[in-house]
């Protein structure tokens, strides 16, 4: 878009601050690439993109800044130079890292006047929440999943942070259920992909992360037996390449482990008893299907094609494994074979033993399309909604930028219902968050002096805390009245690094409330400085006490948009006052017009309460 219609579009006084900002952008993906694009060509002044990815084949579809060629390049530093061309005036920085790194500290993100995150992941998320309140940076944090998008602005002390709500943890599965009582399909996915193919082709791993071991403690002899099952898968895998390897891979765990479970009375009062597969019938039946039947993903395969692919991926798994150890140089680490969505050969073993072993215990089998989703975790991602997502976060930042934001929204992306985009009023700060509510300070400390005793000596001496109190760490404890051992221990050698965030608990009701919690950012001292204290204050926080929990007071700075009070509620469907997109046609909102411009008959204007948007045609 040009200058000028921007301008127009904007108004002055916006372009200049878009011309004057400097923000980061968290991720070149799917939403990354779509966002970089728009904040270059929306006339960001300088613009930093941090990635820690490099650029796979299945991203080509929607992240339109990378190319065949670019494939195993950093995205980060691939997408700078695309994004570049479009606005080579632009001042683009690029990082092909982890953005949780160290180096990039709350004084780094206190640099930016906005950052977006365009993330795939809790963690990444809750960490760039974290340092931007720390930081005191306003965050567009955006996501999509199919169809679903989402944007939400969040500014400390004024607006709910990524933590207020709580978010659901990705879900895992029991052991048992897994390995001996499956009763969906997603079961025989997670057996095929974490216990099938690691036995048998990768590192063999007695808790990968989907399966829960600790609601098994009761069922220690189940456990048990499960460990004998796979130590026999062991003593086949040594077998692998002989003739009658997928015979006795087959045999095993759909004859003898089905047979043993079927003893078990009590596993089958309430549903049927699991069949027994048997390879010479299915050997016979699937005589005539050719192998390449494992090309047709849109349908579920027959028991019979089932067989047939089991045995040829079964034989490209382990030519291909024979192959990397025969290539593998003796001080190697092993070589292995890890489940990958987009490698064809594991994709082939896991529908096919996971449809096998469905079958066997009544349930449903499933399409190599479905299974590459379900196995993959992955809800598809879509261009469009990653689009429109993108350039929603623009829309908050533009806000963001006027200081406008009481007008600022939670803005959700659907498919179902009247309108693609509906909106809601952003909440004020949950009071009880544990990321956003506590007070913040900042000290900074010598890292080969300083001890835990340094630090318990300021909480109370300058900063007036009682004997009660405990300091945590990321989780653990590591002081409190009864752990005095800890004292004389260097905070380096308790795990508190350069920008460590410790959290203060006042644990001291007897003569008034206790305070509100502290968060406390402790930075290294990389000079030299006259200040002797091996641990001293640099900012020193005002630190509330805590509110009876029937008296809360909303935060006097939070929002109350209209001067109404916040609900929390989401609005009914074409209620807010947001843009609306429908059909992918760019309307209107709801009380504005759409026009042509009169002197530029290829701009259409878009009227908002908050300014006009221009598209150029
Ligand atoms: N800690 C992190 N530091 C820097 N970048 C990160 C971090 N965590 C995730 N990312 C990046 O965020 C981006 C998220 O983009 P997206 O959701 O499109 O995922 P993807 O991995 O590219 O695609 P998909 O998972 O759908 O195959 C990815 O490029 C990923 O590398
Ligand atoms: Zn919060």
């Amino acid at each position: 878009m040009r200058a000028s219609s921007i301008k127009r579009s904007l108004g002055v006084e916006l372009t200049n601050s878009i011309k004057q900002s400097r923000v980061l952008l968290v991720g070149a993906g799917g939403i990354g690439c779509e966002l970089l694009k728009n904040l270059v060509l929306t006339g960001f002044g300088e613009i930093h993109i941090i990635d820690l990815d490099t650029i796979d084949l299945s991203n080509l579809n929607r992240q339109f800044l990378f190319r065949h060629e670019h494939i195993k390049k950093s995205k980060a530093l691939v997408a700078k130079e695309v994004a570049h061309r479009f606005q080579p005036g632009a001042k683009l920085e690029a990082y092909h890292a982890n953005i949780m790194d160290s180096q990039f500290s709350v004084d780094w993100f206190a640099g930016f006047n906005i950052v977006f995150n365009a993330l795939d992941n809790l963690a990444a998320r809750r960490h760039v929440n974290r340092m931007c309140l720390a930081a005191g940076v306003p965050l567009v944090e955006s996501g999509t999943t199919g169809f679903n998008g989402q944007v939400q602005v969040i500014e400390k002390g004024k607006t709910e942070c990524y933590d207020c709500n709580e978010k659901e943890t990705p879900k895992s599965f029991p052991i048992c259920t897994i390995r001996s009582n499956p009763s969906q399909p997603i079961h025989c996915i997670v057996w095929a992909k974490n216990y099938l193919i690691p036995e048998l082709f990768g590192q063999s791993e007695d808790s990968p992360e989907e399966l829960d071991t600790t609601e098994d403690a009761d069922n220690a002899q189940e456990i048990e037996e499960l460990r004998r099952e796979a130590d026999a898968l062991k003593e086949i895998r040594n077998s692998m390449g002989s003739d009658d390897f997928c015979r006795k891979v087959f045999e095993k765990v759909f004859r003898d482990d089905i047979e043993r479970l079927r003893g078990v009375e009590d596993m089958w009062k309430e549903r049927p008893k699991p069949d027994i597969l048997d390879y010479d019938k299915l050997q016979e039946e699937s005589a005539s299907v050719a192998p390449a039947v494992s090309v047709t993903d849109q349908r579920a395969w027959t028991l019979a094609e089932d067989f047939a692919v089991f045995k040829d991926s079964a034989d490209r798994l382990t030519k291909r494994l024979k192959e990397m150890q025969a290539n593998a140089s003796s001080g190697d680490e092993k070589p292995i074979i890890i489940f990958d969505k987009d490698d064809v050969d594991t994709l082939d073993f896991v529908t096919a033993t996971a449809n096998l072993r469905a079958t066997a215990f009544h349930l449903e089998a499933k399409s190599k399309f479905d299974t590459k989703q379900m196995a993959g975790n992955i809800i598809p991602a879509i261009a469009t909604t990653n689009a429109m997502t993108a350039s929603l976060c623009v829309l908050q930042a533009f806000k963001v930028l006027q200081d406008n934001l009481s007008s600022a929204k939670m803005v959700f992306l659907e498919r179902s219902g009247a309108r693609a985009i509906n909106s809601d009023s952003l909440d004020a700060p949950k009071p009880n968050c544990p990321v956003c509510s506590p007070a913040q300070g900042r000290v900074t400390f010598d890292p080969e002096r300083a001890v835990l005793e340094d630090l318990v000596s300021l909480l109370r001496e300058e900063l007036g805390y009682s004997e009660e109190f405990s300091i945590i760490k990321g989780g653990s404890l590591i002081y409190d009245p009864d752990l005095e051992d800890n004292l004389p221990s260097k905070l380096s050698d308790l795990g508190v690094t350069n920008w460590a965030f410790l959290t203060i608990v006042d644990d001291d009701d007897q003569d008034q409330d206790p305070r509100i919690d502290l968060q406390l950012v402790i930075s290294a001292r990389t000079e030299p400085t006259e200040d002797s204290k091996p641990v001293s204050l640099q900012s020193v926080p005002d630190i509330s006490r805590k509110p009876k929990p029937a008296l809360i007071p909303p935060p006097e700075e939070a929002l109350v948009p209209n001067g109404d009070a916040i609900t929390g509620k989401r609005k009914r469907e074409g209620e807010d006052e947001d843009v609306i997109m429908t059909n992918g046609h760019a309307a209107k909102k709801a009380t504005g017009e759409l026009k042509s411009n009169g002197d530029d008959a290829n701009l259409i204007v878009l009227d908002d309460d908050d300014g006009a948007i221009l598209i150029d045609d």
